[in-house]
């Protein structure tokens, strides 16, 4: 099934995710066919959990802490995560890896202490520009995808991968769905069988063109995922997506 997340990044009071989520339930109330998530930040998640209780929409968070507690001011760990009803974590996000210094090896500890707690990762791996100019964009991703899950082998059913070219996120300037495609098909073939979503830039208008990719198998959605309306019709493109795939 196709997995359509938002990820809120570090927006929205927890009275905005109540309005959100309100007008948000009823609109998607009829999807069956796609995995719907919302990445509400920490402050809101109790809110948001409590709202989505018996709805078809998950909870996930956007980032975590490797270790399960202790003097780490200011972290939140995956048992706390868990203990609200997360099942999903955004690990290694080109924001933290990049404004916050987040390294592979610190990435790597992060999906090994969701897998503990039983929450699924969602590992973002993506090129910035200046990789892809130097014909790098492969490499890249490969690099960050071995030490991510290096050992973990056996856990790749339990994890998910989104490709986000650093240079496509909130820049209005996406990858093509036919680049998306080579990259997510190289991560297949690296990983083995493993969802691959797609995110930077994602919108309405070009959510359904994304989806048609072959190996395209969701999408990690900013910006227009704050609107629940525009978020609501992306998940739309992948439930129409499926009908036509069913259709034959
Ligand atoms: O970073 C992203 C999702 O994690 C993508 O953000 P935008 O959709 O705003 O480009």
């Amino acid at each position: 099934m196709k997995l359509i997340a938002a990820n809120w990044k570090m927006n929205k009071t927890q009275r905005e995710a109540e309005e959100y989520v309100s007008k948000f339930l009823p609109l998607v109330k009829d999807v069956t066919k796609t995995e719907i998530l919302l990445c509400p930040p920490f402050t809101s998640l109790c809110k948001v959990s409590q709202m989505l209780e018996g709805s078809n929409v998950k909870l996930g968070a956007q980032n975590c802490h490797s270790e399960k507690k202790g003097a780490f001011t200011g972290e939140i760990s995956t048992v706390m995560l868990k203990d609200l009803g997360v099942e999903y974590v955004i690990v290694g996000h080109s924001e933290r890896r990049w404004i916050f210094g987040e390294s592979d090896e610190i990435i790597h500890k992060k999906i090994v202490a969701c897998l503990e707690e039983g929450l699924r990762p969602i590992l973002c791996v993506g090129e910035r520009w200046e990789d892809r100019e130097a014909g790098m964009t492969f490499k890249v991703i490969e690099t960050q995808i071995k030490l991510a899950l290096s050992g973990l082998d056996a856990f790749v059913s339990k994890i998910d991968i989104a490709y986000e070219p650093v240079w496509a996120i909130g820049t209005g300037n996406p990858a093509t769905p036919e680049d998306a495609q080579l990259v997510h098909r190289f991560i297949k073939d690296l990983v083995g069988p493993v969802r691959v979503l797609y995110g930077g830039s994602v919108n309405t208008s070009n959510a359904g063109d994304f989806l048609r990719m072959p190996d395209v198998d969701g999408l990690l959605v900013g910006t227009a995922s704050l609107d629940p309306e525009s978020f609501f019709q992306i998940i739309q493109a992948s439930e129409n997506h499926h009908q036509q795939e069913e259709g034959g």
